[in-house]
């Protein structure tokens, strides 16, 4: 079952549907010793215990502050020295505020300059906007290298659109309750490690929501390593060249052959099946990979089980011909690059298309292609454009977003940016053309392909910046560490 992350409505639903749990405050208890536990094996790790460590608290208005003031009382109970801020002193969680003056917590006007961590208890899913001046000036003032644990959100990041709104709280740990929030995975890096704590919502927190999420928003998910190495082609005993799927790659030039050879290279790797090649490359792309059946003309193609379109493909007449002959068919296809230029201005060739499609855009492209730009809201966006179009449509990005047109959408963490390099992204049409031609769903092949994509990236980068030639050098060993 893949991963939900869900809206703060559609969380609120799930803590009410708890019905006595929420109102007699065992939700929040549970919550804030998940807190407490998370900070204490923080302290463990970093600093050898618990006993003596400074902890600063940032209290909000809400019952997110109440979560950090219970954690804080916990935590000075266990022996931590526990200062608390309040930032709205007249709000501040009224049973939090005695539990951690009961177990000797302080509560001061500023916190002390030397921390062993800070808890960030100023917002959760009832934040809207930016840190307020006050929280904004607390934690500018905390030493960049003290570690920050947010409760449920870092405080500054919309719940639900993942946004960023500065300044906003950059957490170390972020502990969150029952299910993981949009913003878990839309803004991941800006929440460090999320640990989720079962606060007894669902039997399983991993499993599907009890409430599902108001159909104004999309439903975010993102597969685990299992679930992609069980999708993913691999040969059986009665497999042949053609059962894997043959991929038929339009992409370079004889002018610019990079696209096609790293594109057909990716498709080459990625599954056992056939790699065709049509273009101007032709030669270029046979020297690189000869297994590759590579033609000038689309004539002369032989028969494919899927097609990519797009990297250096041209967005000229014949091009426009070209991709309007393939969409026309009922083969599943990917366009990317250049076919989504021609896409941009001839919209109707892709519009409705029955058979699997799946849009690869990054961010500009993006632009190009519908005249929004993708904006602060990416998730809204992207789900906006494949439910308008009927067709499948990837974000590229540090978080790639693969949206289909009924509102799932399948969310990929890169974990690192090594892969915003020139030509990562023929590699990415490469490996999710071949999952389509083997047959995959367009949203199990793109979010497939970013998965392994980012960790052939990671691999071959081994911190060391890449350029995309070593990306496909370690697509195979990417693919290793997810298969075995
Ligand atoms: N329900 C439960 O049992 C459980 C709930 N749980 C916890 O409760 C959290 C939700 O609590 P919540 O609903 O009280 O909202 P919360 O996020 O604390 O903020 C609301 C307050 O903040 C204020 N505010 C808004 N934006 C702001 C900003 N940018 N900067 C500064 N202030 C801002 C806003 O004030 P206003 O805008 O009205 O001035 C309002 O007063 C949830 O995330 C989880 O941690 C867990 O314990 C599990 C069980
Ligand atoms: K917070």
């Amino acid at each position: 079952m893949p991963v939900s992350y869900l809206t703060a409505d559609a969380v609120r639903a799930e803590e009410r549907a708890t019905g006595e749990l929420l109102t007699n405050g065992t939700l929040m208890r549970r919550a804030s010793h998940g807190v407490a536990q998370a900070v204490a094996a923080l302290l463990a790790e970093r600093t050898n215990g618990v006993v003596g460590r400074a902890v600063g608290i940032v209290v909000g208005a809400g019952d997110n502050g109440g979560d950090a003031l219970y954690a804080g009382a916990e935590l000075a109970r266990r022996g931590a020295a526990v200062s608390a801020t309040l930032l709205a002193p007249d709000k501040a969680h009224a049973g939090g505020l005695a539990a951690l003056r009961r177990a000797r917590g302080r509560v001061v006007e500023t916190l002390p300059s030397s921390l062993d961590v800070v808890i960030d208890g100023v917002v959760g899913i009832g934040g809207h906007g930016p840190l307020r001046p006050a929280a904004a000036t607390v934690f500018a003032s905390v030493d960049p290298l003290t570690p920050i644990v947010a409760v449920d959100l870092p405080s500054g990041v919309d719940a639900d659109t993942g946004q960023i709104n500065q300044p906003a709280v950059r957490a170390d740990v972020t502990v969150t309750f029952g299910v993981r929030r949009h913003a878990h995975l839309l803004a991941a890096p800006q929440c460090g490690r999320v640990e989720l704590v079962d606060i007894g919502l669902a039997e399983d927190p991993e499993g599907a929501p009890l409430v599902s999420t108001p159909p104004t928003r999309p439903r975010l998910y993102a597969l685990t390593d299992t679930e992609i190495a069980d999708a993913w082609p691999v040969p059986g005993p009665h497999d042949d060249k053609y059962t894997q799927g043959v991929v038929g790659v339009i992409a370079g030039s004889h002018r610019y052959p990079g696209a096609g050879i790293l594109c057909t290279g990716a498709a080459v790797t990625a599954t056992s099946g056939m790699t065709r090649y049509v273009g101007s490359a032709h030669a270029e792309v046979v020297e690189h990979f000869p297994e590759v059946v590579a033609v000038p003309d689309f004539a002369d193609a032989g028969r494919v089980q899927a097609w990519i379109v797009g990297p250096g493909a041209g967005t000229d007449d014949a091009a426009v011909d070209l991709l309007g002959k393939i969409l026309a068919t009922e083969l599943p296809v990917l366009v990317d690059a250049d076919g989504l230029t021609v896409l941009s201005q001839h919209p109707e060739l892709v519009r409705g298309r029955e058979a699997p499609t799946l849009l690869t855009p990054h961010a500009g492209e993006f632009a190009r292609l519908t005249g929004e730009e993708v904006g602060a809201d990416r998730l809204g966006t992207v789900a906006g454009l494949a439910q308008r179009w009927g067709v499948t449509v990837l974000l590229k990005g540090r978080i790639t977003l693969v949206a289909e047109p009924d509102g799932t959408v399948f969310g990929n963490d890169a974990e690192s940016s090594w892969a915003a390099t020139a030509g990562a992204g023929d590699v990415l049409s490469g490996i999710a053309g071949a999952l389509l031609a083997a047959g995959l769903p367009p949203i199990w092949a793109g979010a497939a392909a970013a998965r392994v994509h980012a960790r052939a990236a990671a691999l071959a980068s081994g911190g060391a910046p890449i350029g995309a030639s070593n990306l496909l050098a370690g697509l195979r060993p990417a693919l290793r560490t997810l298969l075995v």
